[in-house]
């Protein structure tokens, strides 16, 4: 089975990389394609990766063709590699933000077998969080190899559509606030005398195993945030310090923002 990229930037390189990581695809069965010669040819070579001449030779070589182009041009994009979908031989799966299903059919056609995704960056290390959604072609084995594809580097949840403005702010733009949150921690730390490396490591292990906690756990995390807190100690009043200054609120306002923002809202 040969999977197919159709613009390799950012977030098809973390998803090359996941794939390649678990083995999922061997390098010869990855074909790649984008808008500059220069950028993606030296990428498929380090990579061991099949560079091919244009977008629709991408498509005739792919079983699996990812569109990962960005929002503002992927319409036209696909336009241009439709009349290669017509042989029936090949799944769509598109990683842009905000482009439907129903946007997608209406330029390649309901018939073509569809699965929107939106995936997060931890892709890259196996660790993703992705949603999916499938259109009325896609069954069977063909939806499982699509699915497949993210199953392989994380976790997958099937998702109504009109979900996805919210879960692209809580799962595909998070891993940015999440790091501006351990970017914040370990700042703190070296503002008291902790070299940014160690307090960068020492934030990151406190976040992931928080994280691990509430997945491994069945209290919810105000639950948990009760544990860490012991009366009249050090964490609450750390907690209280940090609400005071607002951030349960400029949590939500960023999300509310994010979403916006997906539905087409002003930058
Ligand atoms: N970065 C992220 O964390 C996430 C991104 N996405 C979606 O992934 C898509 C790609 O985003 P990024 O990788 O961040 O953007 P990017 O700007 O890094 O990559 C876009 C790629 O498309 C290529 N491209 C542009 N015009 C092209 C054309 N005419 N033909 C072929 N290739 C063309 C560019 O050369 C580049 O390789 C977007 O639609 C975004 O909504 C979805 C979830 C998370
Ligand atoms: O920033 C963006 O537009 C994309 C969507 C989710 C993550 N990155």
């Amino acid at each position: 089975m040969k999977i197919g990229f159709i613009g390799v930037g950012g977030m098809a390189k973390a998803i090359i990389a996941g794939l390649l990581k678990t083995k999922t695809f061997a390098p010869e069965e990855i074909v790649v394609h984008s808008r500059r010669a220069e950028v993606y040819g030296p990428y498929a070579k380090e990579n061991g990766l099949v560079a091919a001449a244009s977008n629709e030779a991408v498509v005739t070589a792919s079983d699996l063709v990812v569109l990962a182009v960005t929002p503002n041009v992927a319409q036209d994009v696909l336009a241009g590699v439709q009349p290669a979908f017509e042989t029936g031989n090949h799944l769509l799966l598109s990683i842009v933000a905000g482009f439907s299903l129903d946007e997608i059919a209406s330029v390649v056609g309901q018939q073509v077998p569809t699965l929107r995704t939106l995936p997060n960056l931890n892709v890259a290390i196996g660790a993703g969080m992705t949603a999916v959604a499938a259109n009325d072609a896609l069954v069977g084995d063909d939806l499982a190899a699509a699915r497949n594809v993210f199953e392989s580097i994380g976790s997958t949840t099937a998702l109504a559509e009109d979900q996805f403005g919210v879960f692209s702010a809580l799962a595909g733009s998070s891993p940015a606030f999440i790091d501006f949150f351990i970017d914040s921690l370990s700042r703190a730390g070296v503002k008291h005398g902790l070299s940014k490396d160690q307090a960068t490591k020492i934030a990151a292990q406190a976040t992931l195993g928080s994280a691990q906690m509430v997945l491994a756990s069945d209290q919810i995390p105000f639950a948990l945030i009760d544990q860490v807190s012991s009366p009249g100690g050090s964490t609450v009043a750390g907690l209280l310090a940090m609400e005071e200054a607002g951030l349960m609120t400029a949590v939500v306002k960023g999300i509310d923002a994010t979403i916006k923002r997906d539905a087409g809202g002003p930058a």
